[in-house]
């Protein structure tokens, strides 16, 4: 089945459950946005996709097959912040992307592969509209520009999987707009399959076409880290904006370390 399966998944860490009992499937080309209160698990759960933690129980397929257990090119990610190699310019974080999955060991690639590289590296730049950066630092871009070049990293090897971790919290309103419609775009032109946390609920609900919650639905005031959180609600848009349910609101802003509630 193409597409993201999670059966069962538990993550469990000393004595502390983070999360319990996800059920999911995500068809290949959905772009699933997931809000929840902070430290309720969305980067764990976002962690187990890319590989770098695995579940203490339960199963995550990708296209059927179970999920390399290492981070690899079938899956990128963006990060808040620092994604992107400081030391390179704009280009050679691109084309690094390619190599390293390319050649693990030396991390780089010979004459002719290395300008096929530079070449598919300078397309993806000009893509994200950074076709006048290519030979600057990251410490020289703007928080957005570096955003977009983190975009480009992660998506220059055609990944199945484009994992978004609150990739504009750290940006202004403005340039948050502009970098919303081009993750949209780049979705709708790519078909990648797109996992973003955000805690902006009107962006979950613009940007997603279905948006995931998570919660913890038990709690015990004695034992507090005895139950994690999983999923409870799973909201289909299909393809329409949609408008954030004021239950879902109210119930978010109960909770310790709630999202934000205004539109951006
Ligand atoms: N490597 C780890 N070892 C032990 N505990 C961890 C580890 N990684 C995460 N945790 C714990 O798991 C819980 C969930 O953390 P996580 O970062 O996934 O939450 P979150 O929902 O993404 O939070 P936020 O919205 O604030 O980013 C936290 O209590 C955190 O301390």
């Amino acid at each position: 089945m193409s597409g993201v399966t999670i059966r069962n998944v538990w993550k469990e860490y000393a004595g502390q459950t983070v999360l319990e009992r996800l059920n999911l499937h995500v068809a290949s080309g959905e772009f699933v946005t997931i809000v929840g209160a902070s430290g309720c698990g969305k980067t764990t759960f976002l962690r187990m996709l890319l590989g770098q933690e695995s579940p203490t129980r339960g199963t995550i397929l990708l296209d059927g097959q179970p999920l390399p257990a290492e981070p690899g090119p079938e899956r990128g990610i963006v990060f808040q912040r620092y994604s992107v190699f400081p030391h390179l310019s704009a280009l050679d974080n691109v084309t690094l992307a390619l190599e390293l999955p390319a050649s693990p060991v030396l991390g780089r690639l010979f004459a002719r592969e290395k300008r096929i590289a530079r070449d598919k590296a300078a397309a993806m730049l000009r893509a994200v509209g950074l076709e006048h950066a290519f030979d600057r630092y990251p410490s020289e871009l703007s928080g957005g520009m570096q955003q977009r070049l983190a975009i480009a990293q992660s998506l220059v090897s055609a990944p199945k999987v484009l994992l978004l971790d609150e990739p504009f919290g750290a940006l202004d309103p403005g340039i948050r707009g502009d970098m919303q419609a081009l993750i949209r775009q780049i979705w709708q032109q790519t078909g990648v399959t797109v996992f973003m946390i955000t805690h902006d609920l009107p962006e979950a609900f613009a940007l997603g076409s279905r948006v995931l919650v998570f919660d913890k639905p038990r709690i015990d005031p004695q034992a507090p880290q005895a139950y994690g959180a999983t999923i409870t609600y799973d909201i289909p848009l299909r393809g329409r904006p949609g408008q954030v349910p004021d239950a879902l609101v109210q119930r978010l802003s109960s909770a310790p370390g709630a999202p934000n509630e205004e539109a951006s």
